[in-house]
């Protein structure tokens, strides 16, 4: 039987287009990459482990989590695929895991229940963010860094401020991944007009939280038009799709596997432009030198990481009134993770 990543790739393709052009590309494996994932036991890091573990475009993939590591690894490590998988538990193994790496993605931290917000999140997740990122400064300064722990409007602040603080910050190389909010965009809006979800695409920017999530619903590829009803109800939906999920949950934790999938199709995007491939645009939220100190926006990756911001054209007057909701609540997320950075590398110098 032909087991080459060839063929996994025309089987996955039956399962979802988006991911086929990362497993079935022939040429690519040579330049593979090495990857970690930290917080690879979790929720999100089991079936985003997976996915990365299909991919030719890994060589190597490195699963860190502070439990269950070692199972996960032995459980993977048994996929007919090239990517060679190392498993490490605790911060004794933190270092190893991260050196030599291409990539890093961080999904590590505790999840949403009902009733909370994902700012409820920062007390736990920004001291482990930090402490990753530190980790990530030390073993792999020129790794990019994709945090996918929330609240990223937050936690992406924190880690710029940890990397400028080891003099290893390279604004291309740092993102928060906003993916999911893209993929929920696509598959809403093609519901909503029947269309093929997987040729939909809506830019989202802003952040990642409630009404800092901006759908620009105005530039849909396919363009597309709505009433005013259905624009505020795809809004809505798409701002509070991490909350559908949270609710339907009910104290399971929030959404992991449509997560797995975006931050999948994230890394795949951008191993494909540190290999060369030209034209690859994802949102993503990423220092910015617009009205807002961070904001999402479509982003050209290249050879480097973040070759430049493309912007976000020009909004509709909803469009521009949701920016205007979005300002408070943005600018008071960013605000904070540059206060719990500057304490936390107070305390440890
Ligand atoms: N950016 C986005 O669109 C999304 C972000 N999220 C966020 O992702 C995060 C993870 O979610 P789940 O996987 O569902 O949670 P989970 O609780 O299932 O898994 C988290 C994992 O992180 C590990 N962990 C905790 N502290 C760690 C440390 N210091 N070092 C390494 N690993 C550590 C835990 O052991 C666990 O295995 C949450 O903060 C959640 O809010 C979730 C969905 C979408
Ligand atoms: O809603 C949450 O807490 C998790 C998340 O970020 C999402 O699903 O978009």
């Amino acid at each position: 039987m032909n087991k080459s990543p060839i063929l996994l790739g025309s089987l996955i393709s039956k399962i979802n287009p988006n991911l086929i052009r990362c497993v079935s590309s022939s040429n690519t494996s040579t330049n593979a990459k090495k990857v970690a994932v930290l917080g690879a036991s979790g929720g999100i890091g089991q079936p985003l482990s997976l996915l990365l573990k299909l991919s030719p475009l890994i060589s190597e993939l490195s699963l860190y989590d502070i439990q269950h590591t070692k199972g996960v690894g032995a459980d993977l490590s048994h996929i007919e695929t090239r990517a060679k998988v190392k498993a490490y538990v605790g911060k004794e193994e933190l270092a190893n895991a991260l050196k030599g790496m291409d990539l890093v993605v961080i999904p590590a931290g505790i999840p949403r229940k009902p009733g909370m917000t994902r700012d409820d999140l920062f007390n736990t997740n920004a001291t482990i963010v930090a402490d990753l990122v530190t980790a990530c400064a030390k073993n792999c300064p020129r790794a990019i860094i994709a945090i996918i722990a929330n609240p990223v409007n937050s936690t992406v602040v924190i880690a710029s401020e940890i990397l400028k603080a080891h003099n290893v910050y390279d604004e291309k190389r740092i993102v928060g991944v906003t993916t999911l909010d893209v993929v929920r965009a696509a598959t809403f809006v093609a519901e909503n007009k029947g269309l093929d979800p997987t040729k939909v695409n809506i830019p989202i920017i802003g952040g990642h939280s409630g009404n800092t999530i901006i759908p620009l619903l105005s530039q849909a590829s396919p363009p597309v038009t709505f009433s005013q009803q259905d624009l505020d109800s795809l809004t809505n939906r798409i701002q509070n799709g991490g909350t559908e999920v949270v609710n339907a949950k009910a104290g399971a934790g929030s959404a992991t596997l449509s997560m797995a999938h975006a931050g999948a199709r994230f890394s795949f995007s951008v191993l494909e432009a540190l290999n060369g491939k030209e034209g690859v645009v994802e949102c993503g939220y990423i220092a910015s030198k617009g009205d807002f100190s961070y904001f999402a926006t479509p982003l050209l990756f290249g050879r480097n990481g973040v070759e430049k911001s493309m912007g976000f054209g020009k909004l509709t007057d909803y469009e521009k009134t949701l920016v205007e909701k979005a300002k408070k609540e943005l600018n008071g997320n960013i605000e904070a993770g540059l206060t719990f950075a500057k304490q936390y590398l107070s305390k440890s110098k």
